[in-house]
């Protein structure tokens, strides 16, 4: 079937009692202020020091070497030189915000990063492709790795980010780990039947996203505990665009009892649409096309409940109607010119929950959420660009909170 599963309804169990974890709470910047540091040291000299001390001679001395290029940012590649690099942030108690990624940055990142040095004096970039959260038949080893560019990024971004008055703090320090040091006692490998140490955060884990990656979110919140013990965050900030993924962090920040704050920042887009996604560079131009189908269902679901429907049915029928005629117009083409699909789901859930709900409730809102599969092109043409790694499936997820009204 190619375009199948809209309308998971027929799972629809709304489970109360998850409330706080849940995104009515997702007013997209809303923080809690913390209390101003004891000692507010200056900005540039004190996020710099990477575990540095100056010597008699008033020398700046590094103990952990690497730095981005023609930067003064450490890149941390072990927990032990990353603990010494915060030690001091403790003392002096500044605000430490991190932003977990697994790299090949893009718009959405830097507006994450934006949104922390705002709030934090110190803020952190992890860039870890963290294996535990691949499914076996995933695509970890074409998972785009583009590190040099990245942190070349970041450094223009530092620049911007100091220049600009308006901001707490910069780019401190970027964390890439390696997965010995990750997974201590050995990486526990990417089956679901894997055994080892990990966090698992049911019932929301295993819908939507879950059913269809069935390690995804055991895999994404054992690393972000871990990132959490490790760098110690007062704030650890994640994109809405991953938005099941955000009320699962939460959850589990809520259930562990853990001391960091979970913020959640806006959904950058492409000028037409497109949620930006690192795995956007496995399109290639001809399914890049197509690929605001997913936006544009979305974006009709929005408009039906903006319009007063309130029925599953009806706000996931405008967002089917779209899928479908897009198809129709790809089918209609030659094999060298089309780009098909599947739709693994649109739903419409619960926003605390992430449970499947038959009406939206006005009062709270609700979470419209979608992801389709586009397969691989057909009859590609010589010269063609067909995308990263040769362009193979790609899976892409969206979005859009319903805000109550
Ligand atoms: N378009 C976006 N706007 C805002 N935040 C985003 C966007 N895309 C990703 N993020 C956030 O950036 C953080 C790191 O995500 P990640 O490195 O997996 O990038 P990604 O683009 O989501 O990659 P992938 O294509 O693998 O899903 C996550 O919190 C994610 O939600
Ligand atoms: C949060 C995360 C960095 C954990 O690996 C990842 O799932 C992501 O980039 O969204
Ligand atoms: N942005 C979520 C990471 C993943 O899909 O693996």
């Amino acid at each position: 079937m190619i375009a199948g599963n809209y309308n998971r309804i027929s799972r629809f169990a709304l489970k109360a009692g998850l409330a706080s974890c849940g995104l009515t709470v997702l007013k997209l910047v809303a923080f809690r202020p913390l209390p101003p540091p004891l000692s507010a040291a200056p900005r540039r000299s004190a996020s710099r020091l990477n575990g540095a001390s100056r010597n008699s001679t008033g020398r700046r001395r590094t103990m952990a070497g690497e730095t981005i290029p023609n930067t003064r940012i450490p890149i941390l590649r072990s927990v032990p030189s990353l603990r010494s690099w915060r030690r001091p942030y403790m003392v002096n108690q500044r605000i430490v915000g991190l932003v977990p990624t697994m790299g090949a940055l893009h718009k959405g990142h830097i507006s994450l990063i934006r949104q922390a040095a705002r709030e934090c004096h110190e803020v952190v970039i992890s860039i870890y492709v963290n294996p535990a959260q691949f499914g076996i038949k995933e695509d970890l080893a074409s998972y785009p790795v583009t590190f040099d560019s990245d942190v070349a990024e970041l450094a223009r971004l530092d620049r911007e980010l100091v220049d600009d008055g308006g901001n707490l703090g910069h780019i401190s320090a970027v964390f890439a780990p390696t997965t010995a040091d990750m997974y201590p006692s050995g990486f526990p490998g990417q089956e679901v039947d894997s055994t080892g140490s990990f966090v698992t955060i049911t019932p929301v884990s295993n819908i939507l996203e879950g059913a269809s990656r069935p390690t995804f979110f055991r895999g994404v919140a054992t690393v972000c505990m871990k990132l959490f013990n490790a760098v110690q965050p007062d704030r650890a900030y994640f994109g809405q665009k991953d938005v099941q993924q955000a009320v699962v962090i939460r959850k589990m920040e809520r259930d562990f009892l853990l001391p960091t704050e979970i913020v959640i920042g806006p959904t950058m887009r492409e000028q037409d649409g497109l949620a930006l996604s690192s795995r956007n560079v496995y399109l290639g131009t001809r399914r890049r096309a197509v690929a605001t189908v997913l936006s544009s269902a979305l974006q009709a679901a929005e408009k039906a409940y903006a319009s007063g429907k309130t029925a599953t049915s009806a706000i996931l029928g405008a967002a089917n109607q779209v899928a479908s005629r897009e198809l129709q117009d790809q089918l209609a083409l030659k094999p060298k010119e089309r780009a098909l699909f599947e739709v693994d789901y649109l739903a419409l859930s619960d926003p605390e929950t992430m449970e499947e709900v038959e009406a939206a409730d006005p009062s709270k809102g609700a979470i419209l959420t979608g992801a389709i599969r586009m397969l691989q092109v057909q009859d590609p043409q010589e010269g063609e660009d067909l995308g990263h790694s040769g362009g193979p499936l790609v899976r892409l997820i969206d979005n859009i909170i319903l805000q109550p009204r």
